[in-house]
């Protein structure tokens, strides 16, 4: 390893080697959580047509305009338009028609009154509720005595009131929720063209890891990376394929690697990044003699305007080079590997082994990495400022930031910043204070001591739901 690279720089040089993912067209549902990549325009106005808020009565405003429940308007009701009816009755002077929340307002009522503001067509006194269809089936005709005045188009939905056709339903750029399916879906979009999740695969290695389940020999452990880095990516939004661990064997490791790039927009290893005699990621994926993973050539990229009789879509998406290894001005998460592997320059982020230390590095670079291929932005989590709640004093690396783990609670009213608590100590083996944790406390380089009541940057993290 040569020099010390700075958390900053690290990420800018991931985040300058990543281009997000070409568009592909999918169905709504599975573009959940995606980025549309064009405006969705309306063809059809939303509503698409003029209908009622209430159930009620279709009513002209003129014949409503004295009632009172003490001299009721007496109308003639015509029919009833249910919602998802193509047929109206036409409402003529004196007449009205029963009409449901959603269906269309017939050709000449000009208002609803809601049925509450009426008889119900019982004779009697204010109704609560209409006769359901089922129990009058002639459709409600005879008549109805309303109570109150209604003015022109009270208790309508205006046609095109939401969206006018031609107008932009959502524009480019867009991250699809839930409220953005469902417009979609309501102005009639089956498919929609955004920037898919990346399929990332995960892989740990290690001669002493064993699936969970399986009981433990001498030396041996779970393998808890492979599955919080594959959770780690799919709660980022990506597609995650978890290999499991692989055996300390840098011509296995290759081969494994080299048959998971076909499925693979983005690969994460943990472990064996060190300088052990075992740390096998980075004897097979470093020193590849001008190649890599897959046997693309590793010559400088072409200049813009250079030659190459190659159609544009299929040159690599950015320049291919080795997996190199460095030390970053960091704890947890010092010795990291990054790269492009394989013919498509596919990102590949070697992290350490340490359980702490390989999560850590998945936020600080893994998961912006995934967001840039995603089309989204911001690609890093905002942080906040807390102020550190803790009985000792405690010590931090100089020249190094230095990532704890804590329980932060936002202010409360009236308070300007929130507090932020340690969990656990600082060693990246500490599975389990990790997991009681919802935050990154963030020390700076500059800093080797922190105390109660000192104002920090904090990262809140993603809870458990
Ligand atoms: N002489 C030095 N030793 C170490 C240095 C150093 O600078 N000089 N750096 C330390 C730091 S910092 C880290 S971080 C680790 C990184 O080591 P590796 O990436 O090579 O990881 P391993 O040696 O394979 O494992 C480290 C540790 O983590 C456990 N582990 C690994 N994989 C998993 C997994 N999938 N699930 C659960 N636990 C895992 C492994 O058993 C080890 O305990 O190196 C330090 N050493
Ligand atoms: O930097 Mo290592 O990642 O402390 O544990």
């Amino acid at each position: 390893m040569s020099r010390t690279w700075s958390v900053d720089e690290h990420l800018a040089d991931v985040l300058r080697s990543v281009r997000p993912l070409d568009p592909i067209e999918l169905h709504l549902l599975d573009a959940q959580g995606c980025v549309l990549v064009e405006d969705v325009l309306v063809a059809t106005p939303l509503p698409p047509f003029d209908n009622s808020s209430m159930d009620g009565y279709a009513v002209r405003v003129a014949d409503v305009e004295k009632a009172s429940e003490a001299d009721p308007a007496v109308l003639e009701v015509v029919g009833d338009v249910a919602a998802g009816t193509g047929r109206m009755p036409k409402i003529g002077p004196g007449q009205a028609a029963r009409v449901m929340t959603g269906a269309p307002l017939p050709p000449g009522a000009e208002a609803v009154v809601p049925v509450e503001w009426t008889d119900g067509g019982t004779g009697g006194g204010p109704a609560d509720t209409m006769a359901a269809h089922s129990a009058d089936p002639s459709g409600g005709t005879g008549e109805v005595r309303v109570h109150r005045p209604v003015t022109a188009r009270q208790y309508v939905r205006d046609k095109g009131g939401d969206i006018r056709a031609g107008a932009v339903a959502l524009e480019a750029g867009t991250v699809l929720g839930p409220a953005q399916i469902g417009l979609l879906a309501a102005v009639g979009c089956e498919t929609v063209t955004v920037r898919p999740r990346p399929r990332v695969v995960v892989l740990s290695t290690g001669s002493e890891l064993v699936r969970p389940g399986s009981p433990l020999g001498p030396g041996q452990i779970h393998d808890s990376n492979s599955y919080a880095l594959t959770a780690a990516a799919r709660a980022a939004g990506a597609i995650a394929y978890r290999v499991g661990a692989v055996a300390d064997d840098a011509e296995t490791l290759r081969t494994v690697i080299e048959d998971q790039l076909v499925r693979a927009d983005a690969v994460v290893t943990s472990g064996g990044v060190s300088v052990g005699a075992y740390d096998v990621v980075k004897e097979a994926l470093s020193d590849l003699d001008g190649t890599v993973l897959g046997g693309a050539d590793l010559t400088e990229p072409e200049e813009p305007g250079e030659s190459s009789d190659a159609p544009e879509h299929e040159k690599p998406a950015a320049p291919v080079r080795s997996v190199e290894f460095r030390r970053l001005a960091m704890q947890p998460g010092k010795p990291q590997g990054f790269g492009l592997v394989g013919p498509e320059g596919i990102p590949l982020f070697a992290l350490p082994g340490n359980p702490v230390s390989s999560y850590v590095s998945f936020e600080l670079f893994v998961r912006p990495a995934l967001r840039a291929l995603m089309g989204l932005a911001p690609v890093s989590r905002p942080t906040v400022r807390a102020r550190l709640e803790c009985e000792e004093p405690i010590g931090s690396p100089a020249g190094k930031r230095q990532f704890l783990r804590g329980r932060y609670e936002p202010p409360g009213e009236g308070e300007r910043i929130g507090t932020v608590r340690p969990v656990g100590g600082a060693g990246s083996h500490l599975l389990g204070s990790l997991a009681r944790a919802d935050a990154l406390i963030v020390v700076p380089e500059r800093t080797t001591e922190v105390a109660r009541g000192d104002e920090l940057d904090v990262v809140p993290l993603d809870g458990a739901d």
